[in-house]
């Protein structure tokens, strides 16, 4: 009963994918369906027309009839040849609809997938069960649609052609049709379970793929190369990878032997069984129950019940895998962002009076208990420029994602002018931040795209761009490139450039500043810049930014004491906040880390008999 079931319920969820194929490709399913049918008529109409050649051929035999027949054998032979002509047409044209079907279906699917990942909620990329889902939605998403419909429509015809033969054996002996099933059913049932089986393991091992795909990525990237020679760490890669690939195929290869054997056993039984019919049937025949046609006709359709048999089970338990890993498709395009568009959304004003204000909010992530930030209670007014400063882990990131509504706090609120954020429609209120983050992303387009991806709503060839890399200080060194502007920023393509780590911030900063938005987020934007830069950048930043908001977070106090108001994050709460000269007075924590690094500066400084500092530098001095 469960297995019956099982053959069933994939048919009814697959109910989804029929909609799917209807709406992506309406005409190549019409006329697959009717190539199909042509396909079934031509097949079993030859099928049936060999069988009266061969009765009337041995009916000739020895009659006197037989000079005046030749001309109705010849006639049968021709119309044989017709319709077999007519199935191998119907057959190759049904298989460049399913093929072009497919295609369209494939198609629609990737767009589908396309759209819920670029909705998806940043949670989703950031937990690994979610991801699973993505994978696994990718894995099915590619081929799978091709080979559903393909299946589909293979089944329906196998399934026809299977009921026609059915009909034909029983116009022969009745008693045939039980063999014919003894031949089919349990091939099936066996097929089905260990389709089920195979579907289970690989969904345990995806992890262990994920990590092998892992390994593999470490060892032939670029990124990687330099660390693993100097680290040696190749060998040590090698023999995670094979031990890794050697469970996997271990595992794989015990679930096929079992599956073979048991196969096996089914095929022989199989066999008993078509030739205990071939000798009932002959015995018949040569007793004259059966015509010699019929006998033929029995072999023909045998071998091909047979075939179409196998193909059936073959398609079943297909459609079964194939439901299965739709099933995960489903899954996964069903999931609906928790970040999400209100109902009747606010319009974001043009120009905030108030600004943003964090009022008692607390966060934890999805799917863990330790609070990543808690009452935390900052604003950021129209212009104001705002740091962030705290230890590794203290939730300063943290803090940028809720800003910016790519996460959600779980306790308190923050607002916009006086109103919930999530009020506010979602894209519209994010347009009001250029974020720079830690991780931010190296295109591998040209230096031009890289910057117009900070507002992807301007022209292609915008003096926006330009500007944007003069204010990031990125335009000398870009001007210097191959081809300037349209320099491809990648090693993927002969004519492309690698940047410094200095130079690929330098853009992102100008990405940043790309964007005509009401607050610039800034997360350590200058990790990776040399004094003269950072200094260079924040010394008219002000100017630089167009008098926005800012928010910046940066370990370098140099940078932090140009702010307006500092908050000093520890273990996610706030501790600290105010003015630089407010929070040196104070002698807390910012005072305790200003006075450390301006000590170490100072230290160097007293060591040189002439003075290079910059103005960061002679200034913290002062302020220790
Ligand atoms: N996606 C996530 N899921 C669960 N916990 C996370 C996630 N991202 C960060 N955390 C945790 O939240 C805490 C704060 O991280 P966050 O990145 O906000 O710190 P940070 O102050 O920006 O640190 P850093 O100075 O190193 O950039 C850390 O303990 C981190 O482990």
């Amino acid at each position: 009963m469960m297995l019956i079931s099982r053959v069933f319920v994939p048919l009814l969820s697959l109910r989804r994918i029929l909609p799917m194929l209807w709406h992506s490709s309406r005409r190549w399913t019409l006329l697959g369906a009717a190539l199909m049918a042509l396909e079934v008529a031509a097949g079993l109409a030859v099928l049936y027309l060999f069988k009266q050649l061969v009765d009337v051929v041995t009916g000739m035999l020895g009659s006197e009839a037989a000079a005046g027949g030749v001309g109705r054998v010849l006639g049968f032979v021709a119309l044989t040849g017709g319709c077999t002509m007519a199935f191998l047409a119907s057959r190759s044209m049904a298989g460049l609809a399913r093929e072009a079907q497919g295609l369209l279906v494939a198609d629609h699917i990737d767009r589908e997938i396309h759209a819920r990942a670029v909705h998806a909620d940043l949670a989703f990329y950031e937990s690994p069960r979610y991801f699973d889902t993505l994978q696994r939605a990718r894995e099915a998403g590619n081929q799978r649609p091709v080979q559903v419909v393909s299946n589909l429509m293979m089944l329906a015809r196998n399934s026809l052609m299977l009921a026609a033969i059915v009909v034909l054996m029983v116009t022969i002996n009745w008693l045939m049709l039980p063999v014919l099933l003894l031949a089919i059913v349990p091939a099936l049932l066996v097929r089905i379970h260990f389709t089920r089986h195979l579907y289970e393991w690989q969904r345990r091992r995806t992890q262990m793929e994920r990590r092998a795909y892992y390994l593999d990525w470490l060892m032939t990237s670029d990124i990687n190369a330099k660390e693993l020679r100097l680290n040696q760490l190749g060998h040590f890669l090698r023999d995670q990878y094979s031990d890794l690939r050697g469970r996997i195929r271990h595992e794989r290869m015990r679930i096929t032997q079992r599956r073979t054997r048991i196969e096996l056993a089914v095929a022989s039984l199989a066999t008993l069984a078509f030739f205990g019919a071939l000798g009932f049937l002959a015995w018949r025949t040569a007793e004259g129950h059966n015509s010699v046609g019929d006998l033929v006709l029995f072999l023909l359709i045998f071998q091909r019940a047979q075939s179409m048999g196998q193909e059936l089970v073959q398609q079943l338990a297909q459609l079964y895998e194939d439901h299965l890993f739709l099933g995960l498709l489903f899954e996964f395009l069903d999931i609906r962002p928790v970040i999400a568009e209100p109902e009747h959304p606010l319009a974001v004003p043009v120009t905030p009076r108030e600004g943003i204000r964090f009022e008692g909010v607390g966060f934890h992530y999805p799917g863990t208990e330790a609070p990543v930030l808690s009452n935390i209670d900052l604003s950021i007014r129209p212009g104001q420029i705002v740091a962030l400063v705290g230890a590794n882990g203290s939730g300063k990131t943290s803090l940028i994602k809720l800003l910016c509504r790519l996460y959600d706090p779980t306790a308190g609120r923050i607002t916009l002018d006086g109103v919930d954020i999530r009020e506010y429609g979602l894209e519209e209120y994010r347009r009001l931040f250029s974020v720079i983050f830690q991780d931010y992303a190296h295109y591998a387009t040209t230096v031009r795209e890289n910057i117009r991806y900070g507002d992807i709503h301007q022209p292609v060839d915008t003096p926006a761009v330009e500007s944007a890399a003069i204010k990031a200080g990125a335009d000398p060194f870009i001007r210097m490139l191959k081809a300037g502007y349209d320099t491809p920023l990648t090693r993927m393509f002969d004519d492309g450039q690698e940047l410094s780590i200095g130079q690929w911030q330098k853009i992102a900063l100008a990405r940043a500043f790309m964007h005509r938005s009401s607050v610039i987020i800034l997360d350590e934007p200058t990790s990776a810049l040399d004094p003269g830069a950072e200094s260079e950048l924040f010394e008219n930043f002000r100017e630089r930014i167009d008098h926005r908001a800012a928010l910046i977070i940066s370990h370098r106090l140099s940078t932090v004491r140009m702010a307006d108001y500092i908050h000093v994050l520890d273990r996610g709460e706030i501790r600290e906040a105010g003015t630089h000269e407010e929070l040196m007075r104070r002698r807390g924590i910012y005072w305790d880390l200003f006075s450390r690094q301006a000590h170490h500066y100072r230290e160097v400084r007293d060591q040189e008999p002439v003075t290079q500092c910059s103005s960061g530098g002679d200034s913290e001095g002062r302020g220790a």
